[in-house]
Parts: structure tokens; sequence; C-alpha cells
């Protein structure tokens, strides 16, 4: 899994090893790792380094002085670098006078236009973990005019540190190099950070444990259910889904093919739309109605059931069945509108709840706000059960105050009906006994690996979302080298 730590964390860390370090020491690491990656950019984009042009945007933080020293290590490689400083009196001195002595340019602001539309990268310096709100005016007008990719120092300026919020002008980069661990704006902002590399310079021992996790493809690997020899369909989990009606088929047809391919466990379905269900999915045991479902070891429950009184029942009739819920869509709306409906759920037994902006401010009172983190973390501990924020980055907070973040690749996921595959694949994991914190942010990660892989670059559905999960599935596994099968490059965009 990997860590995220907010900056205050970093901060922290950054003065015990300040401590132990050289003086100095820290800035040359970073901006010697930033050199490196801009050289290794720059040979890339246009086919080599010396004599190309590079301008460094230069803020009046430490930030700006990796920037200047970025910039004096190039100069030794023939790089023509051309500062530009936002507050000359409180740019970087040392930095300064290092890629003065190398033989940097220094300019104004004002001079700075011809540099800047003739630079093959722009480096943003303005700004980093000590960033607060927007670009300033004078940045945001020189960021107007960039045509050249921008690689960012640290992390896009006018994007919100730990919270990955714009609100404002603020810095799109091509690549965003970044020192020591990641921060929450890499995984939160990733339209706005590009590529992201990170530079090692000795953090991590001081960093003790993560405030955010992200799942790998090897930790999905390996906490995603495969049966061995001595199961069978019953041992593997059995998931039951309640959801659709027999006007609107089409959610519980999706959340129903989407619970099929998560794992090899059996699927139930109680509703409505047992007729429809049951012939898209022949291996579904589908009944009308919830009370002679059979046992499960989780349900899914919600989408497409209503908000009325029926679909408060069939709520209320789950939440008493002493296994794991997922419950999704109008479960949501029943929940927040009807509370007591909780009562039935004995508080041991696992709720994940999955709100979009709407749905959380139906349960919480207020939108999510730009701070989507502490925003889960409070739906979580309030309703104790683990909350699954959507929006473009997935955020899952549990009740004991662990997160993860989903970052997707693409926006394909916007799509009608991909909630409902979501919740399906929640399902399933919960059926097979997973931690259900573990469980929302893998279905959430394989739901946007299917995404990506469904869309290939042109929009998707959901229906193709169902069929791209095997697909999503195979790609977790070769990854973590059980075929051996050569990693797939998935589109981005
Ligand atoms: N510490 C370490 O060990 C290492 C640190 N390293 C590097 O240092 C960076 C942190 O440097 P930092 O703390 O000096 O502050 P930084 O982010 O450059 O901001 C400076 C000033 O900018 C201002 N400002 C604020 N918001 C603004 C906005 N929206 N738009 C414009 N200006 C704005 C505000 O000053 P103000 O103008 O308000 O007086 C603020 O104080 C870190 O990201 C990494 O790159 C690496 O070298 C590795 C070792
Ligand atoms: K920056």
């Amino acid at each position: 899994m990997q860590g995220i730590w907010t900056t205050e964390r970093i901060r922290e860390a950054e003065g015990k090893l300040f401590a132990v370090t050289p003086d100095g020491e820290l800035m040359r690491r970073a901006s010697f790792g930033l050199a490196t990656h801009l050289a290794g950019f720059l040979a890339e984009r246009t086919g080599g380094v010396a004599g190309r042009r590079v301008v460094l945007l230069v803020g009046s933080g430490d930030n700006g002085g990796d920037a200047l020293w970025a910039g004096a290590f190039l100069r030794r490689r023939s790089v023509a670098v051309t500062a530009v400083l936002l507050k000359p009196e409180k740019a970087h001195a040392r930095g300064l006078a290092a890629l003065r002595k190398a033989g940097g340019r220094v300019v104004s602001v004002e001079d700075s236009p011809q540099w800047i539309d003739k630079a093959d990268v722009v480096v943003d310096g303005i700004v980093g973990i000590s960033g607060k709100g927007p670009l300033r005016p004078d940045a945001a007008e020189l960021i107007k005019h960039v045509r050249a990719p921008i690689v960012a120092v640290d992390l896009p300026s006018g994007v919100d540190p730990d919270t990955g919020a714009v609100d404002g002008p603020y810095v799109t980069a091509t690549l965003t190099v970044t020192f020591g661990a990641p921060k929450p704006v890499h995984a939160l902002a990733p339209q706005q950070c590009g590529d992201i590399v990170l530079v090692d310079i000795g953090l991590r021992p001081e960093l003790g444990e993560p405030d955010l996790h992200r799942l790998e493809l090897t930790d999905l690997a390996d906490l995603w259910p495969i049966p061995g020899a001595g199961d069978d369909k019953y041992t593997q989990g059995v998931v039951g889904i309640a959801a659709g009606s027999a006007t609107y088929p089409g959610a519980a047809v999706l959340a129903s093919g989407s619970a099929v391919h998560a794992t090899a466990g059996m699927v139930r379905y109680a509703g409505p739309a047992a007729d429809v269900v049951r012939g898209r999915w022949p291996e579904i045991v589908a009944t009308g109605s919830i009370t002679d479902a059979g046992r499960v070891q989780a349900w899914v429950v919600g989408p497409g059931i209503g908000t009325g009184s029926e679909g408060r029942e069939v709520l209320r009739h789950i939440l008493g069945q002493g296994v794991p819920v997922c419950a999704d869509a109008d479960a949501t709306t029943i929940i927040a509108q009807h509370p007591d409906v909780l009562d039935a759920r004995d508080p041991d037994t696992p709720l994940v709840l999955t709100p979009h902006a709407g749905e959380y401010e139906r349960l919480m009172g207020a939108r999510p706000g730009a701070d989507r983190v502490k925003a889960a973390r409070d739906a979580a501990k309030k309703y104790s059960a683990v909350v699954l924020l959507k929006g473009h980055c997935t955020v899952i907070a549990a009740p004991d105050g662990r997160v993860a973040v989903n970052t997707p690749r693409g926006s394909w996921l916007a799509t009608a009906g991909s909630g409902d595959v979501l919740t399906g694949l929640i399902g399933s994991l919960l059926a097979a006994g997973l931690d259900p914190w573990l469980a929302a942010a893998a279905g959430a990660q394989v739901h946007s690996l299917a995404g990506a892989l469904a869309a290939d670059g042109v929009p998707t559905s959901a229906s193709g979302l169902v069929d791209a999960i095997p697909g999503a599935l195979k790609l977790v596994r070769d990854t973590a080298g059980d075929s051996g099968v050569e990693v797939i490059e998935l589109p981005v965009n």
C-alpha cells in the first residue's frame, strides 16, 4: 500500500531530518533530483538537453529555492536557464547566487514574456507545501501565457497541498517532481499534477504511519479472493442483491452482473426484477421477495429500490440480518430521511455507504466541501460505517480513521449505472469476508481499472464496465506476476 502524508506530518519529519543533516543538504538532494528529471523530460520532449531553454518561475520560499538550484545544475549541462523572480526581494538567496554563478539569466516579471514564449519547458517553483489559496494575480497572468509544458516543483502551485482543491487560478503540470513522500494533492488532484515522480531525500524513516493510503495493484492481487482447491460456490461467499424495480430493472441487472464477474462466489437476487435478472444472468438464483432470498454472507441494497415505504422495509429487513451490507443510492437517501431504519442494525455489523456529493449532503446536512478526506471521515464516524465518497477521486474512510484514496485513470466512470457496478463489486468482496474498508477501496480501484479498459479512449457504458471486470482482474493478477504476462500500459485519457 502506498502511504500519503499531510503537509503537517511532512514538516514534522523534515524538522527531525534537518536537525541531523548538514545545512542545505536536503535542498541539494531535492534540487539535484529535480534537475535530473528535468533533463530527462527535456531529452524526451526535444531529443536533447544541451542548448534547450528552461524558464524558472520563482516564488518567495524554498520551492523557488529548489527551482533555482535545479537551474544551476542544468547549466552544467549547457541548458539555457532563465529565472523569473516573482518577489525578487524574497527569492532564495543562495539558490539565486548559485544560478547566477553558473551563468543563468535572471529577469523581472515585466521582461519575462519573451523568454517564456521561447521556452522548451517552464518550471513552476512558485509555491510548494506552504501554499495557500489560488495563484496570486502576477503568477496567474504569467501562467496564462505559457505554451510550453510545465514541470511542477513538489506540487502544482495554486492547488491546495492537503485537499487538492482549487479555488481560482492554478498550474496544470505535465510532470510533478515531488520530494520525500507523496502528499494528499498528488492523490486528490491528478489532473493538475500530470505524471508524478518522487525524489528520495531520506525522509521516509522520520514519517511514521501514513495519513492516507492508496492501494497498489500488488495489494489488489493479494487481497482479491481467488478460489482454492477446497472451495465451492458457498465457501467463497454468497452475495445478495436487492436492487431495481419491475419498471426499472437496469440497476438490478448491472449490480448483479458486476457481482457475478467479481468473484467465483454465488449471487442471489431478491426483488421485483427477478425475471429480467434471471434472463440476463442464468447463474443467479433469483426470487421475487427479500424474505425468501436464502442465506447470504453480505447484502447489496439500494440501487433503484425507490425511497418509499417498500424500499424502507427492504432496507430495514436487510440491516437486521447480521451480515455486512453495502447500502447504495436509494438506500442512502432512505437512511438520511429515516435514520431510525438503522435501529435494525447491530452496530457491530459492517456497513458500507457509497454517497455522491448530493447524497452526502442528505446524510450530513452539508456538501462535502473542499476537504473531502475530512468530509468522508466525519460521515464514517457519524454512521459507524465505511463511507466511500464518490467524486473524480474516490475517498474511502473507515470509522477508525483509516482513509484510502482511489485516483482514477481518466473520467470514464462518469456514466449512468456506473455506481450500480461499483456496489456489486463491493458486495462480493464483503461476502468473501474482506475487511469492509479494504472491500470498498479494492472495489473502487477495480471499478476504475475496468473503466479505463472498457473506454480505451472513447466513452463507455455501465454494461461495458461490467464486461471489462474480468479483464481488470486479469490485469491485476498478471501485474502481480501470477502468470508472468507482461503488464499492459493503460490508456489515461
Ligand atoms: N523543508 C525541507 O526540508 C525541504 C523543502 N523543500 C521545498 O520547500 C518547499 C516549501 O518551502 P517553504 O516552506 O519555504 O514555502 P513555499 O511553499 O515555497 O511557499 C513560500 C511562500 O509563498 C507564499 N505563498 C503562499 N501561498 C501562495 C500562493 N497561493 N501564491 C503565491 N505565493 C504564495 C507565502 O509567502 P507570503 O508571500 O505569503 O509571505 C509562502 O510562505 C517544499 O514544497 C519543497 O519544494 C525541498 O527543498 C526539500 C527539503
Ligand atoms: K510548485
